[in-house]
């Protein structure tokens, strides 16, 4: 058996973002990430902060590890990071998941493919906008778009984009003009990691979220789009595990 790398196995808690905002779900999130985003609400994953706290567990483990925290109450799994789309043996963690009636939604950014991304419920790709300071590499983006379309997973699929500023929006514009029929969300971006009163916090996001929206409203290029906020941000502030 393989053994992946996790650093937090949390829930039931809700998705609080992009095509399934709102479920519940279960979270893992596996460490090490090929990005390093300026603004990563993550960044314990991958810049050895939290070195210390990364099991390294089977899919059998996992799988215990989500029924001793969530009990009988979920019926969903999300994979996060870090980059998931790292490990190529996640099948082993998927396919169980799903013999036992169990969805499985996973996000990654588009960096690399993965053959499991076909057994994936709910796969969000999250391109990285220009104040990410990270490059995209469309050629492969367009592989993995491809792949999927191919495999017939469109309806298992979108595009997230997260948008701190105009330049982002541009990009978000590139991205949903390139994969026309691909679902297409834009993200309000969290610039205070700092901030550790969630009520601060949310009045900040609703703020940069009634931004973001009057920035989308008069585009004409972001026409079949959605525009979400992080719920888990607006409800928990920057609190980790939830
Ligand atoms: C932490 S990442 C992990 C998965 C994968 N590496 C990725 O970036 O898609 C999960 C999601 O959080 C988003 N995210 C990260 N930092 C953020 C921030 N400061 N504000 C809003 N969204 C953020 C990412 O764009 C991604 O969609
Ligand atoms: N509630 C909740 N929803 C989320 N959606 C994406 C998350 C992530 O960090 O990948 C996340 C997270 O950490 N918590
Ligand atoms: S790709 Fe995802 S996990 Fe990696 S640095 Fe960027 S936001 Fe963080
Ligand atoms: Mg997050």
């Amino acid at each position: 058996m393989n053994k992946f790398p996790v650093l937090e196995v949390f829930g039931p808690t809700i998705q609080g973002e992009g095509m399934v905002v709102g479920r519940k779900t279960m979270f893992v999130r596996t460490a090490g990430c090929d990005y390093s985003c300026a603004w990563c609400d993550s960044a314990f994953t991958w810049d050895g902060s939290a070195k210390e706290d990364i099991e390294r567990l089977t899919a059998d483990e996992i799988i215990e590890r989500l029924l001793s925290i969530g009990g009988q109450q979920f019926d969903h799994v999300t994979i996060s990071g870090g980059n998931p789309a790292l490990l190529k043996n996640l099948g082993e963690l998927i396919d169980p998941l799903h013999q036992r009636g169990i969805e499985v939604a996973l996000e990654t950014q588009g960096s690399r493919w993965q053959d499991w991304f076909t057994d994936i419920d709910d796969l969000t790709i999250s391109p990285k906008p220009p104040s990410s300071k990270m490059n995209t590499n469309w050629l492969v983006l367009d592989e993995i778009i491809a792949r999927l379309k191919e495999n017939g997973r469109d309806r298992h699929t979108s595009l997230k984009v997260v948008i701190f500023n105009e330049e982002d929006l541009g990009y978000a514009e590139e991205v949903h003009e390139r994969y026309p029929d691909v679902p297409f969300f834009l993200q309000v971006g969290n610039d205070d990691l700092e901030e550790n009163q969630p009520a601060n916090l949310a009045s900040h996001l609703l703020d940069q979220y009634e931004w973001l929206i009057d920035q989308v409203v008069a585009s004409e290029k972001l026409n079949r789009v959605r525009v979400l906020p992080q719920v888990h941000a607006l409800v928990w502030g920057n609190k980790r595990g939830v």
